[in-house]
């Protein structure tokens, strides 16, 4: 049985990085307006070109087409990084994610995660990646030197905890892919809950995500108010996919270091299951900003107490991922017997 979702309109802003430079007071302002509010905006003109976000999709389509078998040689590990497959469980559903993701990083991390060139008939993957991630991480830093000097601290204060050319950064990239799902049959009363990303808020800093036109599903559902409440509410409001655009949303990382000023908002890719849903193949990508392990975090206010990157990446993985570290505990149990 499903119930019908109740859908509210809000505004998602949209805000542009034309002239970054000599518009960043106005952009900040634009930035902080909508972090205090929906904790969800669009950004626009920001020097991604379309092509090489294609481009990455493109690599990303790659990589899933590949057997299962070949995938299967670089898994998920709990240091956030490889690849799995309808494994993770999100803590508001208890049910798996119908879905696959490869996440990548730009450390020490990644070392032997890295499909090579080779499995992938000579494609040049990690190359691809690498570049579109430095891009990527090319806006996070703009977004970040606001965040900045919104919380009045120096401009560059994020940036430094979240450097990803150290070899401890934790920043990461998941490209995403959900399958296509058989669409309801009305006679069909035990027709199962197809799950995509359940409802959750993102724990890092902030998260740019990239989606492809007609392939729809995200939607989101304000309303937390400290970062420490995890009841969701039943109004959502759907996020249109726009190729070329980035959706971005505050992390819960940011909602604590700005003692809880800035909103990480629930979120999910909905279970498709109404008249007007999306029930085909959907691809997205996903940036989360992490911060360096040794980063020391705490808001202005003081509002929580210090704690580390490491520390704030563990807890947060303890949260979000217990149920797939435990099956690699079984696996690597399996592998020594
Ligand atoms: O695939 C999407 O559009 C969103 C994914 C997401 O929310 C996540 O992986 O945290
Ligand atoms: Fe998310």
């Amino acid at each position: 049985m499903t119930t019908k979702t109740k859908y509210v309109a809000r505004e998602v802003p949209q805000i542009s990085l034309r002239d970054y430079s000599s518009r960043i007071d106005e952009i900040t302002r634009e930035l902080v307006a909508a972090s205090e509010n929906v904790g969800f905006f669009s950004i626009t003109d920001h020097d991604i070109p379309k092509d090489e976000i294609e481009a990455m999709f493109d690599a990303s389509r790659r990589f899933f087409d590949l057997p299962d078998e070949i995938k299967a040689t670089v898994p998920w590990s709990a240091r956030n990084v490889g690849w799995e497959k309808n494994s993770q469980i999100r803590p508001s559903t208890g049910q798996p994610d119908t879905k696959e993701s490869y996440q990548l990083q730009f450390g020490e991390n990644m070392d032997g995660v890295w499909i090579t060139d080779e499995q992938m008939a000579g494609f040049k993957f990690k190359e691809t990646s690498l570049g579109f991630m430095h891009h990527v991480q090319g806006v996070s830093e703009k977004l970040m030197r606001c965040f900045a000097r919104g919380l009045g601290f120096p401009d560059d204060y994020f940036i430094r905890y979240h450097d990803v050319t150290r070899t401890n950064s934790q920043t990461t990239m998941r490209l995403l892919h959900y399958f296509a799902l058989p669409e309801p049959d009305p006679n069909d009363k035990d027709r199962p809950v197809y799950h995509r990303a359940g409802a959750h808020a993102d724990w890092g800093f902030l998260t740019l995500l990239f989606q492809k036109d007609g392939e729809s599903g995200l939607e989101i559902c304000p309303g937390r108010e400290v970062v420490t409440e995890f009841g969701i509410g039943d109004e959502w409001t759907p996020v249109k996919p726009k190729t070329g655009d980035i959706v971005c949303n505050i992390g819960d990382l940011l909602m604590s270091w700005s003692d809880d000023r800035f909103k990480s908002t629930f979120h999910r890719v909905k279970a498709p299951s109404e008249e007007g849903d999306y029930f085909g193949e959907r691809y997205s990508i996903a940036f989360f900003n992490q911060p360096c392990k040794d980063a020391i975090i705490q808001g202005p206010k003081k509002k929580y107490p210090v704690v580390t990157g490491e520390e704030f990446t563990t807890r947060a993985m303890q949260r979000n991922f217990s149920a797939l570290q435990e099956k690699q505990r079984e696996l690597a149990a399996a592998a020594a017997a």
